[in-house]
């Protein structure tokens, strides 16, 4: 197998329907293919190590493979997590047991390594990502997809150009990814990252639909945990059963009712913000919204631009506006220059769909580009957002990178 290979996958942002997709609720989400996480895999010094550089998390990590011999052979399956694998692995990740992280992302890695090539040596896996970590941005579904797509290469269980029954076999193994990751996942998360595009999820069936809309990114910069809020909603949902279950319920229908919508008639932007504005004032009364979450969406309001709500798992994280369609320029940049000047937000305009997962062999023919490549993965020199931005991400698209 040609090395190195690089493999990358999106973020994404949920319009309609997170914590209720969990439930087996319509959720849609669109994918933010400007915004994406980026893995090489690459010969590590090493023969008898398996090396982790994810740098974005500060964590470089090497095991020797002589530390493998107590993980059993195990029929490898998407349908659940196998407890022997998971209990055998438990030893591995002693060294990180204080940092959630670390922990999430090395139990995940590996699991899907164990389950996928578990007698390759010699690896180096790097990570590096233009999403913020742990925002609600679908950080940890990107990297899940990109280590699918990767070590499905390397076991050549998938091969260039991707079709679509090997599309299904990374999202089946990214979603067991995310189930290390943080549980309990709807699965939408890892589906977006994968096809890219925008889906509409309904009980693990998913279908592709064009979205097309003017939205603006918040990004709070408050942590929190998508596994801790998710495990906070499941703890109301068996106190309050009936209550909780009818909220769920209403966001799923608030999911159907815009995709009719956004198929019908994608401009009314008025009657999809009053879908916005219900489905967080649901999410609020599952008590996964925030205070800074509300700052937000009470300036948008003041400056009536658009609808806000928050995406992803909330407690913090992101929030999506959608902005009014004669919305006056001014008043969105005023608005913007008060979320980065008096609160420190980040703010992200950008397009929603675009490409899912795909891999590139480096195939050392063309060594200049291979160099710059392998420069954003170097420890001691980070490369920063725009760097990553400048040469990986044109090398994602349908053309290059499949
Ligand atoms: N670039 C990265 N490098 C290494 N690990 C990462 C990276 N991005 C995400 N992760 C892993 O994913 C975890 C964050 O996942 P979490 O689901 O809490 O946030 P998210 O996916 O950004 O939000 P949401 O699930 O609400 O969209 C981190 O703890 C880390 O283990
Ligand atoms: C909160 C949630 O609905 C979305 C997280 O991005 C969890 C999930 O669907 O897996
Ligand atoms: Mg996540």
């Amino acid at each position: 197998m040609p090395l190195p290979i690089l493999t990358s996958a999106p973020g994404k942002v949920i319009l309609f329907g997170e914590h209720a997709a969990v439930y087996g609720e319509p959720a849609i989400a669109a994918a933010v293919s400007s915004l994406r996480t980026y893995l090489l895999v690459s010969n590590a010094n090493d023969p008898n190590i398996i090396q982790l550089d994810f740098l974005d998390i500060k964590l470089t990590h090497q095991w020797e493979c002589n530390d493998f011999s107590t993980i059993p052979t195990i029929q490898p399956s998407t349908k659940e997590l196998d407890s022997t694998l998971l209990k055998s692995i438990d030893p591995l990740l002693s060294s990180f047991k204080s940092n959630p992280l670390h922990h999430q992302a090395a139990l995940t890695f590996l699991y899907l390594f164990f389950s996928l090539i578990p007698n390759l040596k010699g690896l180096k896996f790097s990570v590096r990502s233009t999403l913020p970590v742990g925002a609600g941005l679908g950080s940890s579904a990107s990297i899940c997809v990109s280590l699918s797509t990767a070590l499905l290469h390397l076991a050549k269980l998938i091969s260039i150009p991707l079709n679509k029954a090997q599309l299904k076999l990374i999202n089946d193994w990214a979603f067991i990814g995310e189930k290390c990751m943080h549980g309990n996942p709807s699965g939408i998360d890892n589906t977006v990252a994968t096809y890219g595009n925008s889906i509409l999820l309904n009980s693990q069936s998913h279908e592709i639909i064009d979205i097309d809309l003017p939205i603006l990114l918040t990004y709070t910069k408050i942590p929190r945990s998508t596994k801790q809020l998710v495990s906070n909603v499941r703890h109301m949902y068996n106190s309050h059963h009936a209550i909780v279950s009818k909220i769920l319920s209403s966001i799923g229908h608030i999911t159907l009712e815009s995709k009719d919508l956004l198929l019908a008639d994608a401009s009314d932007i008025d009657s999809l913000g009053e879908l916005i504005n219900i489905n967080q004032h649901l999410l609020q009364s599952i008590n996964v919204s925030h205070p800074m979450i509300e700052k937000i969406i009470k300036l948008t309001n003041q400056f009536q631009i658009g609808y806000t709500k928050l995406t992803g798992a909330g407690g913090g994280g992101c929030t999506l506006t959608l902005l009014k369609k004669d919305v006056d320029r001014k008043d969105v940049d005023r608005f913007i220059n008060i979320l980065k000047k008096d609160y420190n937000f980040d703010v992200f305009e950008t397009n929603l769909g675009g490409f899912g997962t795909g891999v590139l062999e480096l195939d050392n023919k063309n060594k200049e580009l291979d160099d710059r490549v392998k420069q954003c993965f170097e420890i001691k020199s980070l490369a920063s957002r725009e760097q990553l931005d400048q040469i990986l991400l044109p090398l994602c698209n349908n053309t290059t990178l499949n």
